[in-house]
């Protein structure tokens, strides 16, 4: 069967004659992280893909980092599937800034939303997102699933990490006691649309646009990149991570926590070059060692995501290519606002 007749067709994933994720559409979906980067995408997803029932709350409308408000929304709303893409995240400098917010928020919201999905006994299926930093620094690369706990995450991540770890064992824990189809996806480094482009917290993709379209607007003679360019890594973009929840929803049932990784692996130097030209920026590249380098190497190993029949599709310049007229659209948008203010 072709990948992209298993990509739209629902089948029974849990072989217990229930109706599957994609052939159950006007049930009811919770999207916790909607106006994030990955839960943007996955509602974009569900949208398209016809789901009538999806439904979401803004931070402000309900803190997910707060139980009882938590409880009280599952009790209420009793969605039948539940993804779980919120959380407090930002690039390599971000979690060792911030360790104690990354740690307890990231856990008071990963307890929060599986207790009470479990709690409130209307949830078929659960999906949580973890992260590659959940594996050792030194694990073999690419890694696979079964390098978890093998060793400590890489020091400075460890706040981000055991969070992610967590949820896994939380994920495992319930389905053993409860029999919850609880389920994890763990991707590497994602980029896209709604990846917030301000400086120090964000991520490598929208802080290297921003650098670039600056020292190309003002005419500087270099711009700065953190560490050394030596680090590897693998980027997918979150459209391709929509796709790729939504086959695990339809077709995942299991306690191992799943990779989902592009398999295309670059250096901080080769993707500085790309985003250089992408930008037209024609001056220098200079490496900063006094800011963090991260990691040397971070590459999944995704076999059991694609043998799922899960494939990216978007190439890494098409993305930044992509992610630069969204930033070029948000300058001119706030250009307008500014002119307007002055009128
Ligand atoms: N980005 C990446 O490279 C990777 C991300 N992941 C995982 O994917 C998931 C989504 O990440 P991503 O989309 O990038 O993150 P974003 O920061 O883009 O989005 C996270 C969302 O969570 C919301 N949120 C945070 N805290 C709370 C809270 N207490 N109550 C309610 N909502 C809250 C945020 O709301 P608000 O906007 O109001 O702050 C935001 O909408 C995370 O679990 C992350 O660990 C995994 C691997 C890589
Ligand atoms: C999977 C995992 O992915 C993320 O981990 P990360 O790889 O540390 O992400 P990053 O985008 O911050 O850095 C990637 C590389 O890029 C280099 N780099 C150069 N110049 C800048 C720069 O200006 N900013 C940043 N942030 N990095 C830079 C930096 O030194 C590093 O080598 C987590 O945020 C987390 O969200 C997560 O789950």
């Amino acid at each position: 069967m072709s990948s992209q007749r298993r990509s739209i067709e629902a089948v029974d994933a849990n072989g217990d004659g229930a109706m599957s994720f994609l052939a159950d559409k006007s049930a009811k979906v919770f999207v916790a992280g909607h106006r994030g980067m990955v839960g943007s995408a996955i509602h974009r997803k569900l949208e398209a893909l016809g789901f009538t029932n999806v439904v979401v709350r803004t931070r402000a409308e309900l803190d997910l980092a707060f139980q009882p408000a938590v409880e009280a929304f599952f009790d209420a709303e009793r969605p039948r599937y539940v993804i779980l893409a919120a959380g407090k995240v930002g690039g390599v400098h971000a979690s060792s800034a911030a360790p104690a917010q990354y740690l307890t928020q990231n856990l008071r919201i990963t307890m929060n939303v599986v207790g009470a999905a479990q709690r409130c006994g209307s949830v078929r299926k659960l999906l949580v997102l973890a992260s590659s930093t959940i594996y050792p620094e030194d694990a073999p690369q690419p890694m696979p699933e079964s390098a978890l706990l093998s060793g400590p995450p890489a020091a400075g991540s460890e706040w981000y990490a055991i969070p992610k770890i967590t949820g896994i064992k939380m994920c495992q824990a319930y389905r053993a006691e409860f029999g919850m189809d609880a389920i994890v996806a763990a991707p590497n480094n994602l980029y896209g649309p709604c990846d917030p482009f301000p400086s120090e917290r964000s991520h490598v993709i929208p802080a290297l646009i921003r650098r670039f379209h600056h020292a190309k607007a003002t005419g500087a003679a270099e711009v700065a990149v953190w560490g050394s360019g030596a680090p590897l890594r693998e980027f997918t973009h979150v459209d391709d991570i929509a796709d790729a929840l939504v086959v695990l929803m339809d077709r995942y049932s299991g306690a191992e926590h799943v990779n989902v990784g592009s398999g295309s692996e670059v250096s901080v130097r080769e993707l500085a070059e790309a985003v250089r030209e992408v930008v037209g920026y024609e001056g220098r590249v200079a490496w900063d060692a006094s800011r963090p380098e991260g990691v040397a190497r971070r590459l999944l190993d995704s076999s059991k995501m694609r043998k799922l029949g899960w494939e990216p599709k978007v190439a890494l310049r098409d993305g930044i290519k992509e992610l630069y007229h969204i930033y070029l659209r948000h300058q001119w948008d706030a250009k307008i606002k500014r002119d307007l203010a002055h009128a």
